[in-house]
């Protein structure tokens, strides 16, 4: 993922001196899925930052897919279709970013350009348009109910009356803003862009595929409304950061030698990262530096969010040398129903049943059965011939919210860890399915990702058994006075050194790596031990994969000490245990150890044990906030007192099993 980074630069200007008039249609999709993690009022901020994008406002239309199927979701998006009239022409007048409203005005506290009146005035009504509609989505979501007077304002709640739950309903589809009516104008006479809202049809007896399914059912309802050429799949939480980028990533598409470019890949950034990134939410290394690798040995992964497709490719389509794609012949081409016949029509195409018997999910659209539904999509694509590329630009395409509590980030990682390796040991195992089809540098740098989950093994056994034999004066490693100890000291100052030098040549703190070696053990003795026994449980036909959806939210206590870096314990889980567990076996082991030093007058048992006890030593010293959790704070976020005494008492009886045998 080292050997080959590429850089990437746009000139916009040349794309639009060249094909201004001929840009394609593109479609934006939205995800969301429940509007208790994922607060409406977020998720209509990232919808109106895409609308908001620097393009010809006839030909960019906007899906959001609500898999909560919450009427308190539909009722933000009307707000903020509503707002939209505004927000649009005073973005594109003043050419502000970032373009998400709560964004621009939470960095942008008074006007830019004070000595402007004109400037100054608009940019006070905004805020307060903004701060109105804020406050009404708000208050209906705080009450978990929508007014009766905004309830009459729009024939779309009726839909609601047949929801019985969120998993149980019909499809809800409504056109918000239709851009071909001429009536759909901002307050400047501008074409706004098309708007739709979708909660695809869900009952108990069909399985509904998680976000995958959701991106598929767009697909095909997007296809009879706007069909854009161009895709771009975003989360709920990823606000576009740069009005450009849909421009950037054109220019990688449309360019001469881009015909073989199925998707381009913006890197996940996000705007909640404290300053040492205590959990390592920023994969601030595999963003900035193994993205750019990928890029040259093949094509980056597909990530989910923040990804500019071609729809044909993302449906299927194989490449074809000297297929030139045609941008424009898809433009002038419009569905002629009217508004609400193009409703009811569309509505069959999210339903349960559509994708009976079709390739839907196998071999079109995002694959299904995969917790990791946007790599393995992505390999396939490459696999069929195309390549993808990767782009950072200086300031950032889209800015998202990472997860902000311990256990929500190591769930993540479960999450993400047991997809990457279900695909490794299923028939699309890249060093198989990709053989002769992708590069095999390629191959071998997606199963640096795909096989993140086995490395549990190598180090639960570094974490556990040196330490224990450290009492029975067993020795693993060469003594300190051999020259045999060379090559292990050779091996850790170098592999620490550089992914020290890295991480500060990309902006990161000292703190900051620290916290990443912790987190590198953390997620590999938890994340990765789950994620490898769930995926061979699942493999013996034992369990099921699931999506657990990150929060997005987090109450006052909680951010702050978010804020403050102090590390998030709080609610009892499983991995809090084992990490319990193993601080506390090292500690007594630790001790233990400098006993027999001490004892030891002729320090002959110190060269024998040595690399051992810098091992555990160094796990003592980094599971300091652990036993700060465990034993010294008072505050919430503290280990729970069951974990404690389970851990300790874990711990010990291991030592004395140890001791006795
Ligand atoms: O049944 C579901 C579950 C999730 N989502 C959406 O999927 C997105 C990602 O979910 P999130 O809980 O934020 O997961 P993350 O781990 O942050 O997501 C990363 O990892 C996922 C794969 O595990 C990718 O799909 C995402 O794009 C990528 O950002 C969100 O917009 C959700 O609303 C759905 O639409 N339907
Ligand atoms: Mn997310």
């Amino acid at each position: 993922a080292r050997w080959n980074p590429v850089y990437r630069y746009t000139f916009k200007d040349r794309l639009s001196q060249r094909y201004e008039k001929v840009l394609p249609k593109v479609d934006v999709f939205v995800c969301t899925a429940d509007h208790t993690v994922e607060p409406p009022l977020m998720v209509v901020n990232t919808v109106l930052s895409v609308m908001a994008y620097d393009y010809p406002t006839e030909k960019l239309s906007v899906y959001l897919s609500d898999d909560g199927g919450s009427e308190l979701m539909f009722h933000a998006l009307l707000e903020a279709s509503r707002f939209s009239k505004y927000w649009l022409p005073f973005c594109k007048k003043f050419k502000i970013e970032p373009r998400s409203p709560e964004a621009y005005f939470s960095t942008v506290l008074q006007p830019v350009n004070m000595d402007d009146p004109v400037m100054a005035e608009e940019w006070s009504t905004i805020k307060k348009l903004y701060e109105d509609m804020k406050e009404r989505i708000n208050n209906a979501s705080n009450s978990g109910q929508v007014p009766e007077a905004a309830r009459k304002e729009h024939k779309g709640f009726q839909d609601w009356d047949l929801v019985s739950s969120r998993r149980d309903h019909p499809t809800i589809l409504q056109i918000l803003i239709d851009g071909r009516d001429p009536r759909a104008v901002d307050i400047e006479e501008q074409t706004l862009p098309t708007l739709v809202y979708l909660a695809r049809e869900k009952r108990p007896q069909y399985h509904h595929n998680f976000k995958a399914g959701a991106l598929n059912a767009l697909l095909r309802v997007s296809s009879r409304i706007s069909n854009g050429l161009v895709v771009l799949t975003v989360d709920c939480d990823m606000y576009s950061n740069n009005s450009k980028s849909l421009r950037d990533a054109l220019c990688f598409l449309m360019d001469e030698e881009g015909e073989r470019i199925a998707f381009v890949q913006f890197p996940q950034s996000f705007n909640n990262i404290t300053t040492n990134d205590i959990y390592n939410t920023s994969l601030r290394v595999i963003m900035e530096v193994e993205l750019r690798g990928l890029d040259g040995n093949g094509g980056p992964l597909y990530i989910g969010t923040g990804c500019f497709h071609r729809r044909d490719t993302l449906c299927g389509k194989k490449y074809e040398k000297d297929c030139k794609i045609e941008w424009w012949t898809e433009n002038d081409k419009r569905a002629e129903e009217s508004t609400k016949v193009l409703e009811e029509t569309c509505k069959t195409l999210a339903s349960c049943s559509y994708e009976k018997n079709t390739e839907w999910g196998k071999e079109m659209g995002l694959k299904y059965g995969c917790p990791v539904e946007d790599v393995l999509t992505g390999l396939c694509i490459q696999c069929r011939g195309w390549r993808s590329v990767s782009y950072n630009p200086e300031r950032k395409g889209f800015l998202g919210v990472a997860p902000t509590t311990l256990l929500q980030t190591l769930v993540q990682t479960k999450r993400w860890s047991e997809g990457d390796l279900q695909i490794f040991l299923s028939k699309y195992c890249p060093f198989v399915y990709g053989h002769g089809k992708i590069p095999l540098q390629l191959q071998m740098t997606y199963c640096v990702y795909l096989l993140w989950a086995p490395n549990c093994l190598a180090t639960l056994y570094y974490v556990v058994v040196p330490s224990f034999c450290i009492h029975k004066g067993l020795s693993l490693f060469p003594k300190v006075s051999s020259p045999w100890v060379l090559p292990f000291l050779y091996v850790i100052i170098a592999k620490y050194a550089y992914s020290l030098g890295e991480l500060l040549w990309c902006g990161g703190t000292f703190q900051e790596w620290w916290n990443d070696q912790r987190m590198w053990l953390y997620k590999r003795t938890t994340s990765y031990l789950f994620a490898f026994t769930e995926t061979i449980l699942k493999l013996l036909g034992f369990a099921n994969s699931g999506f657990v959806v990150t929060s997005k939210v987090a109450d006052e206590d909680l951010s702050l000490r978010y804020e403050k870096e102090v590390m998030e314990f709080g609610a009892p889980s499983p991995m809090f245990s084992i990490l319990a567990t193993l601080s506390i076996a090292n500690l007594l082991s630790f001790i233990g150890a400098l006993k027999i030093v001490i004892m030891d007058s002729q320090s002959r048992v110190f060269d024998k044990l040595a690399l051992q006890m810098l091992l555990c030593g160094l796990l003592v010293i980094i599971n300091l906030p652990v036993y700060e959790g465990l034993f010294f704070r008072k505050d919430n976020g503290r280990m729970p007192s069951a974990v404690t005494y389970q851990a300790i008492s874990i711990a010990i009886l291991a030592h004395t099993i140890a001791l006795l045998y």
